[in-house]
């Protein structure tokens, strides 16, 4: 976690006029935001996430009184136990907790302290989630309660889709519908083919490569899948993926005939985005793809999906329907150049801030109006 205390300038009572507000420094907040994960793998902890998740409407585009009936009846009884145990095959038992939380954290650490290393702790770094903990509205609150005049939002997700980037923020904005101080917000915006993410992408693959004692004949580039009808009605996901595993490939250097592209982590009975990742696999097994690697760029730190669909289930119909080896090219996590590419499009997005928040450092700010000066409503306000 950020240290969010009060910077060492809030309080600069020697130009406060007496009786007025605490007026704090303006500090620049950096919000990462991921998706989520449960608080354990038991049944209660999963069916909370699960609940919260799959109550989105932003996730879920079906009616609330058709959807609720269905998911209190159906999904909350079965998904749970069945999530469950996916999660438990992958939990980090050092610190119980998801991997995806683990990771989430040492990304915020890694990016705070590449950030404070050049700025001072005039930028805050902090993250949250979108379901369960740590929520977004607190932490939303906690940066503006620290000083923080102007936030920047950013959802750890490549390739922008409602179901995701958009959910991240509109639960950001909840919490500023409910201040009277709004700060200014920016939000990062797809990065999916940003050149230092399709660099440090395509260095990871030539780093895991390099370890392999086998050469694959084919590379498998899958993302998370989305219902079919999300595209139709204009979400810009699917797009985004292909042409991040087009620039992929074209930065790796290699044929259009050794690189593929799939979708994963299909939910309910729906058409989703096609190639299907489990199909593709048992396909290219059975056409004689003996050696297989697989990158999953869409996600920003490995998880459940990474960890045990595709580095578990996946393996597994590649190993079943004649393929010989099979591996996974992890996440780019809190890798230094993942770290460092996170860092260049924050000072990005965060260009005609950054060097006001150094100056607000050495000047602090203070009201000229004191608060007993202003007429009643304003007085409110003020306060
Ligand atoms: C039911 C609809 C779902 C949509 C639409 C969806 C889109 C979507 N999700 C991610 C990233 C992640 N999803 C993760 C888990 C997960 N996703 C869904 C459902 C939808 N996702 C469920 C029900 C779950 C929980 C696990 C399960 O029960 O299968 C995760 C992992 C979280 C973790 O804790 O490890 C990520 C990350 C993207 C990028 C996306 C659309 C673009
Ligand atoms: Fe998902
Ligand atoms: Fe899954």
């Amino acid at each position: 976690m950020a240290d969010l205390r009060p910077h060492p300038t809030a309080a600069d009572t020697r130009h406060r006029p007496p009786g007025h507000m605490t007026v704090p420094a303006r500090r620049i907040g950096v919000l990462l935001l991921n998706l989520g994960t449960p608080e354990g793998t038991d049944y209660w902890s999963m069916r909370r996430y699960l609940k919260e998740f799959l109550s989105d409407p932003r996730v879920i585009e079906i009616p609330k009184l058709i959807w609720q009936p269905l998911l209190q009846t159906l999904v909350l009884t079965t998904r749970p136990q069945k999530s469950g145990k996916a999660y438990a095959s992958i939990w980090n038992r050092e610190r119980n907790e998801s991997p995806l939380k683990t990771i989430t954290r040492d990304q915020a650490d890694g990016l705070r302290a590449a950030i404070q290393a050049q700025y001072g702790e005039t930028v805050v770094v902090d993250w949250a989630m979108r379901y369960g903990q740590p929520a977004i509205q607190p932490a939303v609150q906690r940066l503006k309660d620290a000083g923080c005049d102007r936030i920047l939002l950013f959802p750890l997700y490549p390739q922008y889709s409602a179901t995701t980037t958009a959910t991240a923020c509109d639960q950001a904005f909840r919490q500023l519908m409910s201040m009277r101080w709004q700060p200014a917000i920016r939000t990062v915006p797809s990065y999916h083919d940003d050149p230092a993410y399709i660099d440090a992408l395509a260095r990871s693959v030539e780093r895991h490569l390099a370890e392999l004692p086998w050469v694959p004949d084919m590379l498998l580039v899958s993302f998370h899948g989305l219902p079919e009808r999300n595209l139709e009605l204009g979400d810009p996901y699917y797009c985004f993926c292909l042409k991040t595993a087009r620039l992929l490939r074209e930065r790796l250097g290699w044929p259009e005939t050794r690189v593929r592209h799939s979708f994963q982590s299909r939910f309910g009975r729906t058409e989703w985005l096609k190639p299907y990742t489990d199909a593709t696999v048992t396909a290219l097994a059975e056409e004689g793809v003996k050696r297989l690697a697989v990158i999953a760029p869409g996600f920003a730190s490995d998880c459940v999906e990474t960890l045990e669909e595709l580095d578990g289930e996946n393996r597994e119909l590649f190993l079943e329907h004649g393929g010989e080896a099979f591996s996974f090219v992890p996440c780019l996590n809190a890798h230094p150049d993942h770290i460092e590419m996170l860092k260049g499009i924050v000072e990005r997005e965060l260009s005609g801030w950054l060097p006001a928040a150094r100056q607000a450092a050495h000047h602090p700010v203070v009201h000229p109006v004191p608060a007993q000066a202003l007429p009643r409503p304003l007085r409110a306000a003020h306060g």
